[in-house]
């Protein structure tokens, strides 16, 4: 391999963006020794020139228009931190990889939708399409699936992958605080996107499930095809419901290769308090992947912010560097085959939230509702309270999702439910 210095140009300076400049100026000799040649920045671009990010940009060409920027002659690996599913991230996407050069992204959105054209594009060019920063931030989650684990058929892939929502749940629930208020929180460190209705409402972190079960299965990317609930109506009374159950919410996601075809799901989901993924705190992501010969295995990091994400796009320049070549999912592009669309079949336990009248006879009928629906109670609690509305916690057995939906439907109804009753699942983890 030469050692002619492998040229970037930067596109988009936020918070990422920031991070990659801070990890070249601070580490390019170190980077140059791993990988056999220099990595250099020739350009950037971003909205603002004058803006001053605390970074020193002098010694890098600018350019206004990213798609200039990635036709640069100076320019080997477009590094495309800008975001958005088409628009300016795109443009800039497909103008590199049609030249043939490489493209390094932490941009889930655009590749959760074009995921599959820019891939072909990429493949036909000979050209890499790297995104490990764009799933689970930091934790070098792609990489452990298509090398570590690639001798594996893969069963299930799971993970909390919203660091913006687990620190909504975990703040929520250690102070008590407003859920407004620790979004702010959350913004103001860098964690959440530009649009914050991405994260809370779950589809942030669908665009990397995608993504993700993509990679695992061998499928096209299927954005559409993930069933998605964001954490908007969870609150603090389900919080502290659930950990009195012994559980924690999370916003899970779950896919898995059924006899129907792909199952994939982004809900807010309760697991056992004491698990890995029941313990993660803040930012934390984890993602559990489990293959039929290793088993489970669970990988666990800061799923966002500048440093952890800037991490993982200078992992994946440094393998372009190195001269590293993979299929952009696992597989080449032209082959991957759309996988039909499973249901939500699977029986699961499920956690009900009920706030009831306390009046006699009232248990009875909840619980003669649940039965005509298929549904057992496995465990029951009801809290002290004062006032006409009595709290009842209830976990059930196994149960498929369509009778809970029609249980809680009739329940509902009834002038003896006086709030809309809850149903999340709990996850097998
Ligand atoms: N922040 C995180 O923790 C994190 C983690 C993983 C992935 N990501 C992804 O990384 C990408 C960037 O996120 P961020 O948090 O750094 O965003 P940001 O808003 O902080 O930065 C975006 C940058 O893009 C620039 N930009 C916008 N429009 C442009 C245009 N037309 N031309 C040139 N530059 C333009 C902006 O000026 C800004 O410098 C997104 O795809 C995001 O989903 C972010
Ligand atoms: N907004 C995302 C950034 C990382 O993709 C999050 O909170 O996890
Ligand atoms: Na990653």
């Amino acid at each position: 391999m030469s050692n002619t210095p492998l040229r970037l140009g930067l596109a988009g300076l936020g918070t990422v963006g920031v991070g990659v400049v801070k990890i070249l100026q601070r580490h390019g000799a170190m980077l140059e020794a791993r990988c056999g040649r220099p990595v250099r920045i020739s350009a950037v671009s971003a909205r603002s020139r004058a803006r001053d990010r605390g970074v020193d940009l002098s010694a890098y060409a600018w350019e206004d228009d990213p798609v200039a920027l990635a036709r640069r002659e100076d320019v080997d690996v477009l590094v495309e931190m800008i975001g958005g599913e088409d628009g300016p991230a795109k443009a800039a996407a497909v103008a590199a990889l049609s030249a043939g050069k490489h493209v390094v992204t932490a941009n889930k959105a655009m590749l959760a939708r074009h995921g599959q054209e820019l891939a072909e594009l990429a493949e036909a060019a000979g050209a890499a399409l790297r995104f490990e920063a764009a799933v689970a931030g930091g934790i070098p989650v792609v990489k452990a699936l298509t090398e570590g684990l690639a001798a594996n058929r893969v069963e299930r892939v799971m993970g909390v992958m919203n660091g913006t929502c687990n620190y909504i749940l975990t703040q929520m629930e250690r102070t008590g605080a407003d859920y407004a208020e620790v979004l702010a929180e959350a913004q103001r460190l860098g964690y959440a996107e530009a649009d914050p209705a991405f994260d809370v409402g779950g589809v942030d972190a669908a665009h990397k499930l995608a993504l993700l079960a993509a990679a695992a299965f061998g499928t096209r990317v299927d954005f559409e095809g993930v069933a998605i609930e964001g954490i908007e109506r969870i609150s603090l009374a389900d919080i502290r419901a659930a950990r009195d159950m012994g559980y924690r919410i999370k916003l899970l996601g779950v896919a898995r290769m059924t006899e129907d075809g792909l199952e994939q799901r982004m809900t807010p989901c309760l697991v056992p308090a004491a698990s890995a993924l029941g313990q993660l705190d803040g930012v934390t992501n984890a993602v559990v992947l489990e293959g039929d010969f290793v088993g489970q295995t669970v990988f666990e990091g800061p799923g966002a912010g500048e440093g952890p994400t800037a991490s993982a796009i200078m992992a994946d320049v440094m393998d372009i560097a190195a001269g590293v070549r993979r299929p952009v999912f696992g597989a080449p592009a032209a082959r991957l085959t759309a996988a039909p669309r499973a249901m939500d079949a699977t029986p699961a336990a499920f956690y009900l939230r009920l706030t009831l009248a306390d009046a006699p006879g009232v248990l009875a009928k909840i619980a003669f509702a649940l039965g005509e629906e298929g549904v057992s109670i496995h465990r029951m609690r009801q809290y002290d309270h004062e006032g006409a509305a009595a709290p009842v916690l209830i976990v059930t057995h196994p149960a498929r999702r369509v009778d809970i939906d029609a249980a809680m439907g009739r329940i509902g109804a009834m002038d003896e439910s006086l709030a809309t009753p809850v149903a999340l699942r709990i996850e097998k983890v």
